[in-house]
Formats: C-alpha cells, sequence, structure tokens
C-alpha cells in the first residue's frame, strides 16, 4: 500500500513548484481500487454517479463543468444543473428501454451558478441491472460528460458555411437560363440576400467600361438606414486610389476604415468619413477573360468580421453575374448584328430589286443594256454626238438596237424635253410618206379634207429618227435633202415655206452608198454610228437575257430564278442573225413555256458550231415573223398581236410581210 499513489501524491508530482524535488522513478502501476479512482480524479472527462436522480460521486473535471466543487454537487439532482430549456430532452433521452444498459451519447447545455453556459456531450450507463422492484430510474448511473463548446462552434461555423455555400448555389442556379430581361432585377435580388446572408450594409456591382475616367455603377442594395449608390457612370476621380486598385484586378479588403486606408486614398478617406463606412471590401470580377467589374461590401453599423477567404467564394457569385452580364451584352450584340444583318439583306433585297428594276426601266425606256467593248463604244459616240445638232447616221443589222440608240440620244440632247418623233420609212406607202412628212393643206389631194402638219413640223425643236432610210422613195430625195439642209419646207398643197429646227438622226440596215442614194449619204454620214450585231459582243448576252426574263416575267407574272449554266451557254454560242429582237423573242417564247422557276431555251435552228443550217437574214426574219404570227393566229394589232410581240409598228410588220411574201394560209 506504501508505494501507492494518493491524488496528493500525484498532485504534488504535477505541480510546477515540485519539480526541483529530484523523484525516484515513478511507481509501477497497481490495478488496485484506489488506483481507478486516482483516473478518475485525474481524468479530463467529467466523471459521476448517480442515484436516483441525485449525484453520488462527481469527479473533479465534472466539478470543473459544473462549476463548483465536487464536495458541494454531492447530494444534487443532476437535472437541475441542465439548462431549463434542455430539460425535457434529457429526460426523454434517458428513458431507459428494459434492455438498454447505457444511453446514446446526448447532447445538451449546463448552467453553472455564475450564469455559464456550457455545451456538454454526456452518456451514462446502469451499474447494476433493473428490475421490476428496481426501475432504471433508482439504479445507479454512471455517467460521463465533455466540454463540446469548442466542437459547437466549428459546427456552427460549418453549418454557417454550408448555408453560405447553399445561398452561393441557389443565386448561381438562378441565372441559370434566365432570359436577358431578368438579369438585372436578379442581381438585384441576389444583392440583398447577400447583403442579408452577409450582415453589410451596402452591396454594389460595379462594371468597367472602355472610358478611363468612369466606372458604371450597375446594381447597388442597402439596407434600410443606409442609401444605395446611385446607378450611373461614376467619375473614377471621385474614389482614384480604391478604382484604380480593384480596377488592376486586386482585392481590397478595408477591415477598419480609416487606419487600413493608405496615405494615397485621402479622397477616400473623406468619403468613408461623410458616409460612415467603418469596413470595405472590393473583389474584382473577371468574365470571359476580361475583366468586367467588381462587387463592393460597404459596412456601416459595424465592422467587417469576415474571414479573409471568403472573399473567393465572393468572387465566384461575382462571376455569375458578371457572366449573366456578358451573356446579355453579347445577346444584344448578337441581336443587333442579326438586326444589321437582316437590314443589310433588305437593303440588298432592294438594291437587287432597284437594279434589276433598273435593268427592265432601262430597256422600258430605250436604254441600253451592254457592257461589252463593243457596245461601250457606241455609247461613248453615241454620248459624244448627242449633245450637239449633227445629224447621227444609225448602221447595223436588223433588231440590233439603232431605234434604242436614237432614243437614247435624243434623251442625252437638250432636246430630251420634246418626244422624239419617229418615222419608220419601210411602213409609209410612197403616196402617203411625202404628206406624212411634211404635211398638207386642206384639199391637198382628194381625201385630205382638212389641213394637217407633218413629222417635220411636229418634231420642230425635238429629234426626228428616219427609220429604215434606205427604203426612203427616191422620188421625195431631193425635198428631203433640202429640209436637211436648211430645215424649210412646204407642206403638201401650198407654197408657202415653214422653216424647222429639228435634229435628224437616221438608221438603215442596208447600204446607203448605193449610187441612187449617194446624195443622201453624204448628207446624213456626218456622225455614222455602226452598230454592232449581237455575235459581235457575245458577253452582253447573260445580261440582256436576264433582263428580258425581268420584263416578260413582269409582264406574264412569272418570276424566273435561275437559268441553267448549259442554257446560257447555249445562247451565248448562238448566232443571233436577228440580233437583240431575236434574243428577245426567243426568251419570251421560252417564257411562255416556262411552268417552273428555272428558264430552258429552245435553241433556234442556226448555232456557231454549225451543226445547223446556215440561213440568211431574211429566211430568219421570215421564219421569225410567220412564227409569231402563227403564235398570235395570225393577229397583227392590238395588245399581244403580232406587231406588238415582234416590238414594231402593224404598218411596218404588214410591209415586212408583203416584202417577204408572207400570207395568211387559206383555211
Ligand atoms: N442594248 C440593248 N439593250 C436592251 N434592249 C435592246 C438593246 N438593243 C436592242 N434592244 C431591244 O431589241 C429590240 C430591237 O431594237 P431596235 O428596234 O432598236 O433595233 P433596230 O436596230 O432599230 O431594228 P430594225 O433595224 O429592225 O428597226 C427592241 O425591243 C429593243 O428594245
Amino acid at each position: 500500500m506504501n508505494d501507492k499513489l494518493t491524488t496528493r501524491d500525484i498532485n504534488t508530482r504535477a505541480s510546477p513548484e515540485s519539480h526541483d524535488k529530484p523523484l525516484d522513478a515513478p511507481p509501477p502501476w497497481d490495478s488496485s481500487p484506489w488506483d481507478f479512482r486516482l483516473l478518475f480524479d485525474h481524468s479530463p472527462a467529467g466523471v459521476y454517479v448517480v442515484q436516483k436522480g441525485q449525484i453520488c460521486y462527481a469527479n473533479p473535471a465534472m466539478g470543473e463543468l459544473l462549476g463548483c466543487s465536487p464536495a458541494l454537487i454531492i447530494d444534487q439532482p443532476l437535472l437541475s444543473f441542465v439548462h431549463p430549456d434542455d430539460r425535457p430532452a434529457v429526460e426523454s433521452q434517458r428513458r431507459w428501454r428494459s434492455e438498454d444498459t447505457k444511453t446514446a451519447p446526448f447532447l445538451t447545455r449546463i448552467v453553472q451558478a455564475n450564469g455559464t453556459i456550457t455545451a456538454v456531450e454526456v452518456m451514462e450507463s446502469l451499474l447494476n441491472d433493473p428490475s421490476p422492484l428496481n426501475p432504471p430510474d433508482d439504479c445507479v448511473r454512471v455517467g460521463v460528460m465533455i466540454d463540446v463548446t469548442a466542437r459547437r462552434t466549428v459546427d456552427v461555423e460549418i453549418q454557417e458555411r454550408l448555408h453560405f455555400e447553399q445561398l452561393l448555389a441557389d443565386l448561381s442556379a438562378g441565372f441559370v437560363n434566365l432570359p436577358c430581361d431578368q438579369i438585372d432585377s436578379r442581381i438585384d435580388t441576389s444583392l440583398r440576400s447577400l447583403v442579408e446572408f452577409l450582415g453589410n450594409d451596402r452591396s454594389t456591382f460595379v462594371e468597367f467600361g472602355d472610358d478611363e475616367d468612369h466606372v458604371v455603377i450597375s446594381h447597388s442594395y442597402a439596407v434600410p438606414d443606409c442609401q444605395p449608390f446611385p446607378i450611373g457612370p461614376f467619375a473614377v476621380s471621385h474614389l482614384p486610389w480604391f478604382i484604380n486598385e480593384f480596377r488592376s484586378g486586386k482585392n481590397v479588403f478595408l477591415r477598419s476604415i480609416p487606419q487600413d486606408l493608405p496615405a494615397a486614398a485621402a479622397k477616400e478617406r473623406a468619403h468613408c468619413l461623410e458616409e460612415g463606412i467603418q469596413s470595405n471590401v472590393a473583389i474584382p470580377i473577371k468574365a470571359g477573360g476580361e475583366r468586367l467589374g467588381g462587387l463592393t461590401f460597404a459596412f456601416v453599423r459595424k465592422r467587417c468580421e469576415w474571414p479573409r477567404d471568403i472573399l473567393s467564394r465572393l468572387g465566384l457569385i461575382g462571376e455569375v453575374f458578371a457572366n449573366a452580364l456578358l451573356r446579355r451584352r453579347n445577346e444584344q450584340l448578337l441581336q443587333k448584328t442579326m438586326s444589321e444583318n437582316t437590314r443589310l439583306r433588305r437593303q440588298l433585297e432592294q438594291e437587287n430589286l432597284y437594279l434589276r428594276e433598273q435593268a427592265v426601266v432601262k430597256h422600258h425606256h430605250g436604254k441600253i443594256i451592254g457592257h461589252s467593248d463593243a457596245i461601250t463604244r457606241v455609247l461613248a459616240d453615241v454620248e459624244r454626238v448627242a449633245t450637239t445638232d449633227a445629224p447621227v447616221l444609225l448602221t447595223g443589222e436588223t433588231g440590233t438596237g439603232k431605234e434604242l440608240l436614237a432614243q437614247t440620244i435624243h434623251e442625252l440632247s437638250d432636246r430630251k424635253g420634246r418626244p422624239m418623233v419617229v418615222v419608220n420609212c419601210a411602213s409609209l406607202p410612197a403616196t402617203l410618206i411625202e404628206s406624212e412628212l411634211f404635211g398638207r393643206a386642206a384639199g391637198a389631194y382628194t381625201g385630205a379634207a382638212s389641213a394637217e402638219i407633218g413629222r417635220f413640223e411636229l418634231a420642230d425643236g425635238s429629234t426626228l429618227f428616219l427609220d429604215e432610210i434606205g427604203e426612203f422613195p427616191l422620188e421625195l430625195q431631193a425635198k428631203l435633202l433640202r429640209v436637211l439642209q436648211d430645215g424649210r419646207f412646204e407642206r403638201l398643197g401650198t407654197a408657202k415655206t415653214i422653216s424647222v429646227d429639228v435634229r435628224i438622226i437616221a438608221a438603215t440596215n442596208r447600204d446607203l452608198e448605193a449610187a441612187t442614194r449617194k446624195n443622201l449619204f453624204y448628207r446624213l454620214n456626218v456622225f455614222p454610228i455602226r452598230v454592232p450585231p449581237l455575235r459581235d459582243r457575245r458577253e452582253d448576252i447573260p445580261p440582256l437575257t436576264w433582263a428580258f426574263v425581268e420584263s416578260f416575267g413582269r409582264r406574264m407574272g412569272k418570276s424566273i430564278k435561275t437559268i441553267p449554266r448549259k442554257t446560257m451557254k447555249q445562247l451565248q454560242d448562238h448566232d443571233w442573225p436577228g440580233n437583240i429582237r431575236e434574243l428577245s423573242n426567243a426568251v419570251e417564247r421560252a417564257m411562255i413555256l416556262a411552268d417552273s422557276d428555272t428558264l430552258h431555251v429552245d435553241m433556234p435552228a442556226t448555232s456557231r458550231d454549225g451543226t445547223q443550217p446556215h440561213k440568211t437574214l431574211k429566211e430568219v426574219e421570215r421564219d421569225q415573223i410567220q412564227l409569231v404570227l402563227e403564235r398570235t393566229g395570225w393577229r397583227i394589232r392590238g395588245s399581244g398581236g403580232a406587231a406588238e410581240q415582234l416590238d414594231i409598228k402593224p404598218t411596218t410588220l404588214e410591209a415586212r410581210m408583203a416584202k417577204l411574201g408572207i400570207t395568211r394560209p387559206n383555211r
């Protein structure tokens, strides 16, 4: 027994003042009851024994937990130390079932005599078996109690962190697939949730733009007694140190203002003083690799006690805001680009339409289509001569556009204010041509009841186009030469000389240089223009074809979108003895037959490769007239009649028919 340790022994050995006493080696361990008591005395956990609810043993650690010496605890009901709010839970926790000999560990709070509340974990077990005569509550129980305050603090921190993470997750989830027009209001409510959770007084989202001198306050929320930041541009010069700091990508963590502010932050110091800001935290935010803005958190009522590592978590939610704003910005950009695209496409369509219309309008108004060198040279001549009064002689095969060029010359001249007067010398019977051209007096000849002015008078101050001048009757040539010479003539049946100012343009597809017409030729040949046949300017075929497609399409209510490459090649390869008129007719024929938006053209017999028999111009003309007449049921006049389809006057057609010997077959 002598060498067994007593509590005092251990205390003496453990006390600092005993250090200077030399000690023998520690005595060997003896598992006698006394040694076990010693263990309880030194146990870091509170150990107690209760019988019939009253404490009958408490070790020193238990005394410390309950806040008084173990002697004062003895005979006290253990429940009297438990926090009144926790007592029902403790009692139910200790409701023994018959087979139970120990409780599961449970948490409760102990109230010490001085009012200190300590969180403890308790576990009890029965020392003797309960029986009907000896119910568990009457049994002897041994309990272990440990202080879990520190663990509780950690638990609370973990809980708070979990709540914070949950908040961040919820806020982030709220932005997924959020329509762009709801992003602003969602950021506002998110800032509010953050302020409410984190306990600061104002949270603000700042956007950095291209403007070096300003940032933009896009969202701000403040608790009721504090002012939110005014939304809109904010001059960097108001808080230069602060804004530049976090615009350059640094976190700003000012726990104690003004102490934490550097000397350079004079404006910030004044601002915080004025607004009563005690702490301020700012986190820069990147989105899409771009420094987009930042989140700021101001504290007015108290200082910030956040741990520093909160910054990275707040940075994450900031990124969610920034990504949403970036998405909105991109979407707006996309919208803008798309509407710009639509605008441009419309414009293009309009322009295209305009261009095509132009092509058609040009055609209808006698303007020239074609960009070949040959036609460009002709047009250059046309422009050069148009503004003069010089007579022009247009030569070229039939259908090459001589009348169109005459019209163009007229329209480019100063005479364009009055219409050009056209005389087709081939279509007028020789008997009528004199009165047609020079006018007549009443009774000038049988049937001429009234006086009538002729085309020369009609064209006074304008242009007279003498088409097919080669057909002009020889007997009238002298009169014509005179008027061409000095603009003077007499009406048929009068001696009165009339003087006119007429610009003459003549056209012919036959040789004027023949002896009989030499004088006329010299008089007219002041400014000759040779109009090239279509086969000499094949590159004009595609634009001409498209112009005719548009024109006929419009008239027929058909829309042709494509012409196969092969077809266009065939059109370009063809010799077109009837020139543009023949091309126009071929396209018209194809358009009548077209039943889709693709144009297929049945090529006329002659082609450049020589596989088809070569026809003379006359034959081609005859074939063409015959074809159109057959198609129109031999109707010459009126809308859709052969003359209109051939784009010549009915009288001209009749003259040609007579000349070519085309007659209607007997039925
Ligand atoms: N460059 C062109 N651009 C557009 N259409 C043209 C062009 N040249 C001619 N045409 C058209 O071709 C057809 C024949 O033209 P035009 O009557 O001017 O020819 P022409 O040489 O006077 O014929 P003719 O000698 O048989 O009287 C007309 O429908 C005309 O509008």
